[in-house]
């Protein structure tokens, strides 16, 4: 799955940076409308970090990959996704599901991001949770400037 191509957002940045991420986590949904998957089990969860700006930083790098790396890989990778903080069982939209964790990563990552001199944009999330069910997520044109 990974050195697969993604689809592409069209933006006019000089620099487009992506980061393949994969992780194994559990995790379940707590609604009894979730059926199977109310159940903890787990995933190899695949991601692919769609990173753009105009200006490098003093190494040359957009942003460091490595870096990406352990904002995702070293938070998710062999834990039970339902007990980071960012997610809770009292509102469906903070329950890890695909779309959720999907959005949750770009916070994580922009939060970043925004913290770097250089400013550089998560422009897309892409997250595979099974080899059949994936989810794409793009923050709106001004959700974060
Ligand atoms: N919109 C969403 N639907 C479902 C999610 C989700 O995150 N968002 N999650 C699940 C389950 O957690 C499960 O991990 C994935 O379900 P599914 O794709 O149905 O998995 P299968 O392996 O059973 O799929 P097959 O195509 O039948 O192999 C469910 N829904
Ligand atoms: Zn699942």
């Amino acid at each position: 799955m990974l050195q697969q191509i993604y689809p592409s957002v069209n933006h006019s940045f000089v620099y487009e940076l992506n980061k393949d991420l994969q992780f194994a986590a559990a995790h379940y949904i707590p609604s009894d409308l979730a059926g199977k998957c109310s159940r903890i089990h787990g995933h190899t969860y695949f991601m692919n970090v769609c990173i753009v700006g105009d200006v490098l930083d003093d190494t040359g790098f957009l942003v460091n990959f490595s870096d990406l790396k352990a904002l995702i890989h070293d938070r998710f990778d062999h834990k039970l996704i339902n007990e980071d903080p960012l997610f809770n069982e009292e509102q469906g939209n903070i329950f890890p599901s695909t779309e959720v964790v999907a959005r949750t990563a770009w916070t994580i990552i922009q939060d970043y991001l925004d913290s770097l001199p250089n400013q550089p944009k998560c422009l897309q999330i892409f997250l595979r949770e099974t080899p059949t069910s994936y989810v794409i997520y793009r923050p709106r044109i001004g959700d974060r400037s």
